[in-house]
């Protein structure tokens, strides 16, 4: 018998988490079944969107949502052999048992070399946001001039990379001197610590006199007020995520933005990456074309020891993270 360890929801949280508000416990796995899988986590996620879903999707005392790399420990499933990694969205924990349905192979082309915790940011769920969302939604044109915040995340570092490539000038803001070192390290044209201008106007303005084409918002709140006033005419802004309200105990209520919108034709569209899971696999193989490349590069902050997942969640809430944030069982 296998002994999972398993984060649950102790406490639905109020405000910031706190490690009080989860709890650590161990379930007892039972003998596989013919079809079944016994696997072993050896990266894990922590995701800006565990803090909002966890309220919607979550009752307390479940598992944390979350997906892992998993490591193939025992097979009962001719489909799959032991040793094999694969990427999953069995929560956060040590062990688990799949009938193989939701296990997604990492592509055959993924080099040795590369590390396999790629495959939960740059060349994963992250990455593929950043792919599409640049692509489909701000539909960005070559020539045009990008902003995008939390730049220096698992999000916002594709972005601007990938808006690189397309021929774009890329503006991004982050909240600490070493990240705004680090997006002009990776090719952003301009970057701002939006923690310690004295204006985010000015300091918008002074990144891109002309204004904005394409705005990837993974904010929201005041930075997208004030950034809307700088759109082109006939801009559009993408709607990522607001993590800038995930942690609010009371929503906070922004200006009106139909002036702007109206007078500059802006388009808005929020989305979810899961509306692409059908090209999901065109994604990944750009992506990993150039991460092998050399074309994007990639950061990961590396939290030690499942025990310290739910403080690697709460330090990327609160901005500790400079590129994908992952838990190394
Ligand atoms: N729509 C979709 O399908 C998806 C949406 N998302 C969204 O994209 C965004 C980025 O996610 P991801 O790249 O995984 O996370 P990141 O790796 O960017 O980590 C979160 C970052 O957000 C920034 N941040 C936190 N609080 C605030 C705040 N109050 N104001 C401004 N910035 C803040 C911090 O960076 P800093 O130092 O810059 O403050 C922090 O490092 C999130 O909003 C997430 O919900 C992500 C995946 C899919
Ligand atoms: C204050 C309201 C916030 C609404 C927007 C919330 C989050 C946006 C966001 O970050 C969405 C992320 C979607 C991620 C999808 C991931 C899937 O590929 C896997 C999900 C894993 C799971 O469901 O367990």
């Amino acid at each position: 018998m296998v002994t999972a360890k398993v984060w649950v929801l102790k406490k639905h949280f109020e405000g910031f988490p706190k490690t009080s508000d989860f709890d650590l416990k161990k379930i007892e796995l039972p003998e596989l079944k013919d079809g079944e899988l016994l696997l072993e986590s050896v990266f894990l996620s922590v995701d800006p969107y565990m803090r909002p879903y966890s309220q919607r999707d979550m009752k307390e005392g479940d598992i944390m949502i979350g997906t892992q790399v998993a490591r193939i420990l025992e097979s009962k499933n001719p489909a799959f052999t032991v040793g094999t990694f694969v990427v999953a969205s069995s929560g956060w924990r040590t062990h688990f048992i799949s009938d193989g349905k939701d296990l997604q192979l990492l592509p055959s082309s993924w080099p040795e070399s590369l590390p396999k915790s790629l495959a939960l940011g740059t060349v994963g769920m992250p990455g593929v946001t950043a792919y599409f969302g640049l692509l489909e939604v701000c539909k960005v044109k070559p020539g045009e001039t990008v902003l995008v915040n939390a730049a220096a995340g698992a999000v916002g570092s594709v972005v601007g990379q990938l808006a690189k490539i397309g021929g774009c000038k890329v503006v991004g803001c982050a909240g600490s001197d070493d990240k705004v070192a680090y997006l002009k390290k990776i090719g952003f044209d301009e970057a701002f610590n939006y923690k310690t201008v004295t204006s985010l106007d000015e300091a918008l303005r002074k990144a891109s006199p002309d204004g904005y084409d394409c705005f990837f918002d993974n904010v929201g709140g005041e930075f997208a007020s004030i950034a809307i006033n700088q759109m082109k005419k006939y801009g559009r802004i993408a709607v990522c995520g607001a993590i800038s309200q995930y942690n609010d105990s009371v929503p906070q209520q922004g200006p009106y933005l139909q002036v702007p919108m109206i007078f500059k034709e802006l388009r808005m569209e929020g989305f979810i990456v899961t509306r692409w899971n059908n090209r999901r696999k065109e994604a990944l193989k750009a992506l990993l074309k150039w991460v092998v490349e050399g074309k994007v590069k990639c950061h990961e902050q590396v939290t030690e020891g499942f025990e310290n997942m739910p403080a690697a969640f709460i330090g990327m809430l609160k901005g500790e993270n400079l590129g994908k944030a992952i838990v190394k069982v």
